[in-house]
């Protein structure tokens, strides 16, 4: 294809060589580059694809994408823009033959809900026959296929390839989560949303390579207001004017205040032989009454804004009822079957305000206590781990601080930090660094009414120690501790 095609929706400027030349593929990691394709150089966290010149012009790359003054071998043409990840994400989307364009695209910001939205949005739609993609923290999925993901919102390539493979496989939708990380890199550039929805936002993701501050982290949620036709938000959350503050969409709302287009009333706590769950009835744009088996009051605000999307697409009443009826997602407040006494969840609650809401929500169903066991991610914002200590010290009977991913950071530091935060409440705690033993120590303790919460892993089957990815599923571990018990 031509380098033109691929620059068509771009300003820049040829600093070196032609811009009418043929090219093969589109590539933004050195290691990949092949005979004449086009290398975008991206300046990340760890690496900076502008180093890598003379190593892609050896390997035969046609073109070089830069955003700075680079010196370049002869022969190498040298295209420069203003912001090299923006043109990754228009190149992309050129490259693929602007695949979004013959999907509806549906996009999920907010601090917390994205992940349970869009599993509750697809089973919706495809109850009522729409075939639906699906990108976010969990998988991508592609007609029957699933692709284990490894960021929540792709890399802007990643993203035009699996919008062009959900064409291919007949989708007409895609439901996909947009992460304030995606919209700051660029990630979504170019792409126009059929809808846009807002969750929540809670102070999260503050500390390097995430955003700088809270300003920073709300101003890039909004970006997505700016690319949909049509917002949808959550009216009780307090900042939802900040990150509307510039959309150019139409706007509607959810929630359970009185302003809310579509709203929620009469909430009712279930708790059924060990199964706990929510009603509630729907008022507004819509009348009906709706009944899930998730706990607590998020499980409503997530259910509320999948189907204030499907009344978009004109679902009928019955078939939301009987997809949210049936709706569950993996480590998402997952109830695990460990004794008749006490019940067991694996959520994957990893900061303040998720885990706030997971154990306010759980006092709804009157547990004899609340037992969590949780440990907080290394590298990742500091601030979450005293937030989350003082939060379980404060809204659990007992706490069980262990491990999560630590990545480069010494698991005991993390610890240490957790304990700073629950030191500041008078809750009880135990500190026990292997997870499994964590959770044997929860399940050997366990006393009748109890609810024992496993936070933070959710859905995630690994442990991730110094860059490797250890196996690690906490399915796995209370299966092994529950044999284990059963033995002695
Ligand atoms: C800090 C951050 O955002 N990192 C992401 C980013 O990496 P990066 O751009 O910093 O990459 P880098 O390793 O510095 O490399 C820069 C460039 O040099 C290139 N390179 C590198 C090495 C080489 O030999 N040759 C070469 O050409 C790379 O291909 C890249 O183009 O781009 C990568 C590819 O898209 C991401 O996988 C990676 O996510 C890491 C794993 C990450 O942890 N990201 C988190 C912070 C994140 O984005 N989280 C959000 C929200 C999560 C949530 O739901 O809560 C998400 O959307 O996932
Ligand atoms: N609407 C909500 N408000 C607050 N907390 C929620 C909400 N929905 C879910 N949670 C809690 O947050 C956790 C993560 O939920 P979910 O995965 O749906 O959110 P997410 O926005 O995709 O998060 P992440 O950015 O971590 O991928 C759940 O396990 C639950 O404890
Ligand atoms: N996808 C998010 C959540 C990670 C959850 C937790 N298990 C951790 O490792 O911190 C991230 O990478 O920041
Ligand atoms: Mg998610």
């Amino acid at each position: 294809m031509k380098l033109t095609k691929l620059l068509e929706c771009l300003e820049y400027e040829v600093r070196q060589g032609s811009d009418q030349i043929e090219v093969t593929e589109l590539i933004n990691d050195s290691r990949k580059v092949t005979e004449r394709s086009v290398f975008v150089c991206i300046s990340g966290a760890v690496s900076d694809g502008h180093e890598y010149i003379e190593d892609v012009a050896a390997k035969g790359a046609a073109a070089v994408i830069v955003e700075r003054p680079v010196d370049a071998p002869e022969g190498l043409t040298v295209i420069h823009v203003d912001d090299t990840r923006y043109a990754l994400a228009l190149m992309s989307a050129a490259y693929f033959d602007y695949p979004a364009k013959k999907l509806k695209v549906i996009g999920i910001t907010g601090t917390k809900g994205k992940t349970t939205t869009t599993y509750m949005v697809k089973s919706i739609l495809e109850g009522a026959g729409y075939k639906v993609g699906l990108i976010g923290t969990i998988e991508a999925i592609i007609g029957d296929k699933s692709i284990p993901a490894n960021n929540t919102t792709p890399e802007s390539y990643t993203i035009h390839q699996y919008f062009a493979q959900m064409v291919e496989a007949g989708c007409d939708c895609v439901v996909m989560e947009v992460s304030s990380q995606g919209l700051m890199l660029h990630r979504t550039a170019g792409i126009q949303f059929e809808i846009g929805i807002f969750t929540n936002l809670g102070e999260d993701h503050i500390g390097p390579n995430e955003h700088k501050d809270f300003e920073d982290y709300k101003r890039c949620k909004g970006i997505l207001f700016t690319q949909c036709k049509l917002g949808i938000a959550n009216v009780d959350d307090q900042w939802y004017k900040d990150v509307f503050k510039n959309a150019t969409c139409q706007v509607e709302t959810f929630g359970f205040s009185e302003e809310a287009d579509l709203r929620a009333t009469n909430v009712q706590h279930i708790a059924k032989q060990g199964c706990l769950g929510v009603a509630y009835h729907v008022t507004g744009l819509m009348d009906f009454d709706v009944e899930i088996d998730i706990p607590g009051n998020f499980s409503v605000y997530n259910s509320l804004t999948a189907i204030a999307v499907c009344r978009h697409f004109g679902v009928s009443v019955e078939k939301i009822q009987a997809a949210l009826k049936q709706a569950k997602v993996k480590g998402r407040v997952e109830m695990v079957k460990v004794s008749d006494e006490f019940a067991m969840l694996i959520d994957y609650a990893h900061n303040a305000m998720s885990l706030e809401s997971l154990l306010e929500t759980l006092r709804d169903y009157n547990p004899g206590r609340i037992v969590t066991i949780f440990g907080c991610g290394g590298n990742r914002s500091r601030t979450r781990r005293y937030e989350m200590g003082e939060v379980s010290g404060r809204l659990s009977d007992f706490t069980i601080i262990t491990s999560d991913n630590p990545r480069f950071e010494e698991p005991q530091d993390i610890i240490n930090d957790i304990i700073t935060g629950m030191k500041k409440t008078d809750g009880k705690y135990i500190d026990i660094c292997d997870r499994k033993e964590a959770i044997r120590y929860a399940i050997e303790h366990g006393q009748p009414g109890d609810i024992i919460v496993l936070a933070g892993k959710g859905h995630e089957t690994y442990q991730e120690i110094k860059g490797v990815k250890y196996d690690m599923d906490d399915r796995v571990l209370i299966k092994e501790v529950l044999e284990e018990l059963h033995v002695r």
